[in-house]
């Protein structure tokens, strides 16, 4: 018997970012192992023309959910989606849910939080610091609570090469920013965000370390952990292969690959790829949620759940396999033949961005003026340029994080335990995860058949000969012209005949 999964049987667990990628998956383990768990309680922020339980039957309705349905047939009766926004005061929570949670709750995984990399620095600290503050205050206040759960990321440190399990202090107290960013006009903190956030490459790893330190100084005497994931990718097993439903990490960039639309990016082959699937994840949240309840520890541990220093895959190998795996599973109506490079210096990147990229957009936007159609391939891929832009920080260096007290934890587990709730990435075959990966991709997110493969490989076909039939047609012309000027080309030209 699993002692992690019979730890959450009867618990009241609240989740926030639940209705997010992470969440799902951690949503979908706790009912699985443990069916018999009281409650769990989502805080869901209200979307347009959708209600909260619309929100809460789509995520049930998705193959994601399919298992637990069959073990936990009653799991919508379980969960209890309660309107809120982090970004409000008291989440605009109301007064009776607020009871309710503040009296039963016994665990939170906190899990919302903004992950793009270009949001304004208000939104970013709203979120990322002062909801973590507000959450904080609010567990101090839940009598039952057994353990406070934070999930941050590997990158809240990624201005420091090698990187321990703990706290970093950053170079303004996190107080005295939530307190600015009350009084500031947003032009002014336009202004300051580049000197604020210093050697940190966005505000999303900025706000994420000073998340960090809030929960450090404002956990008084709660029983928190931090985990730390790095770039969070496809589930690898569990509850199957190649989970994915959002572009985040390498998911866009290889729906763009395999389109044809991404051709080059500006990357280091050598540099570590840490990657980390979803359920390993959350099979380590899970496992901090029970030790950090049962044994307690004195201070706050920070956990990486990471995957370079023990089973490292770097981006040339990754590439690589991506684009083996299009060979066999191709996506339907690729825009070009999937064929991307990795580039390593600012002049072939801008040599290729323009040959590769930008080029054949206008040459499409131009057809597609000619037959009367809007044009889209520019603005499209002035996106994609703009993405490379915004990730290319990170696949051009590695970092170490250190993961003494992962592995501690992983051997406090019980054998069943480290099984039902593994971890442990050095069994990670990174060929088969990402073949899977890419797999995933084009299932879940693209939502593509696996019966129109043959019809997308005889797409392929057809792009390759447009493309023969084009180079030679540009061979000829450039050949032709140059006959026209040189003496030396029309003599070889005359020799050949
Ligand atoms: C030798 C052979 C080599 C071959 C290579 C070819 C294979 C290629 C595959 C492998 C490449 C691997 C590179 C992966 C790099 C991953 C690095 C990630 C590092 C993460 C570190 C931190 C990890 C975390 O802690 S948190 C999670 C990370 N967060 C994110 O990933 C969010 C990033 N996204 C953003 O910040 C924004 O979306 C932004 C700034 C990129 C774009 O913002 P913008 O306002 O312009 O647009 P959006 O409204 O957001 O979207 C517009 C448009 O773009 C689509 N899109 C969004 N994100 C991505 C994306 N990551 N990749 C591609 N496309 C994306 C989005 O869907 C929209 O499309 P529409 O059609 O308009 O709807
Ligand atoms: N994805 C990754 O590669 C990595 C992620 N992480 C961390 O893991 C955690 C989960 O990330 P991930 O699942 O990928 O992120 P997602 O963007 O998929 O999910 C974010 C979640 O936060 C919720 N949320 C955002 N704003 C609000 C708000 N104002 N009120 C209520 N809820 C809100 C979203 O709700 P809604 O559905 O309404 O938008 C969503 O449920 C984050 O803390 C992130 O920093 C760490 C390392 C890597």
């Amino acid at each position: 018997m699993s002692m992690i999964a019979a730890f959450y049987g009867g618990k009241s667990i609240l989740i926030t970012g639940a209705t997010g990628f992470m969440g799902k998956v951690l949503m979908e383990k706790l009912f699985r192992t443990s069916p018999d768990l009281k409650v769990v309680y989502i805080l869901v922020r209200p979307k347009q023309g959708q209600t909260l339980q619309q929100r809460v039957f789509q995520i049930l309705d998705s193959k994601l959910f399919e298992k637990v349905k069959e073990v936990c047939p009653n799991v919508h009766e379980k969960i209890r989606a309660i309107s809120a926004d982090l970004n409000q005061n008291d989440f605009a929570i109301s007064k009776e849910d607020m009871k309710e949670l503040l009296s039963h709750t016994n665990i939170i995984f906190h899990c919302a939080a903004t992950v793009r990399f270009d949001d304004h620095l208000r939104h970013a600290v709203q979120l990322n610091v002062t909801a973590t503050q507000q959450l904080l205050l609010m567990a101090s206040q839940m009598p039952k609570l057994e353990a406070f759960i934070h999930i941050s990321t590997a990158f809240s440190n990624c201005n420091l090469k090698h990187i321990d399990e703990v706290v970093y202090p950053c170079p303004v107290e996190p107080k005295k920013i939530i307190d600015s960013m009350e009084w500031l006009d947003d032009a002014i903190i336009d202004e300051i965000t580049p000197k604020l956030i210093g050697d940190w490459p966005n505000t999303y790893t900025y706000t994420k370390a000073l998340g960090e330190v809030v929960v450090q100084q404002e956990g008084g005497n709660l029983n928190i952990a931090i985990i730390r994931p790095s770039i969070m990718g496809a589930t690898w097993q569990e509850p199957f292969p190649g989970w994915v439903d959002n572009l985040n990490g390498p998911s866009g960039l290889i729906i763009a690959a395999g389109k044809g639309f991404l051709r080059s990016i500006r990357a280091t082959p050598m540099a570590v790829a840490d990657l980390i699937p979803a359920d390993t994840v959350v099979n380590l949240t899970l496992a901090v949620g029970w030790y950090t309840a049962v044994h307690r520890p004195k201070s706050t541990l920070v956990y990486h759940c990471t995957s370079g220093n023990l089973n490292p895959c770097n981006w040339g190998k990754m590439g690589l396999q991506v684009l083996a795996t299009f060979e066999k599973i191709p996506f339907e109506r690729a825009f070009r033949r999937p064929n991307a490079d990795f580039t390593t210096n600012n002049i072939t990147t801008h040599y290729w961005n323009a040959v590769s990229h930008r080029a054949p957009a206008i040459i499409y936007d131009f057809y597609l003026r000619l037959t009367g159609r809007k044009p889209r391939m520019t603005k499209l891929m002035n996106r994609l340029l703009r993405t490379l832009s915004m990730l290319e920080y990170f696949v051009n260096r590695s970092w170490e994080w250190s993961t003494y007290n992962t592995e501690m934890l992983m051997s406090e587990l019980s054998p069943e335990d480290q099984r039902v709730f593994n971890f442990d990435v050095r069994q990670l075959n990174w060929l088969e995860y990402i073949e899977n990966y890419v797999l995933g991709v084009k299932k879940y997110l693209l939502k593509e058949d696996m019966a129109g493969i043959p019809e997308a490989k005889q797409h392929l076909k057809r792009l390759r000969n447009i493309h023969y039939l084009f180079n030679t047609a540009l061979f000829l012309i450039a050949w032709r012209l140059l006959i026209a000027r040189s003496q030396v080309a029309r003599n070889v030209w005359f020799f050949i005949m």
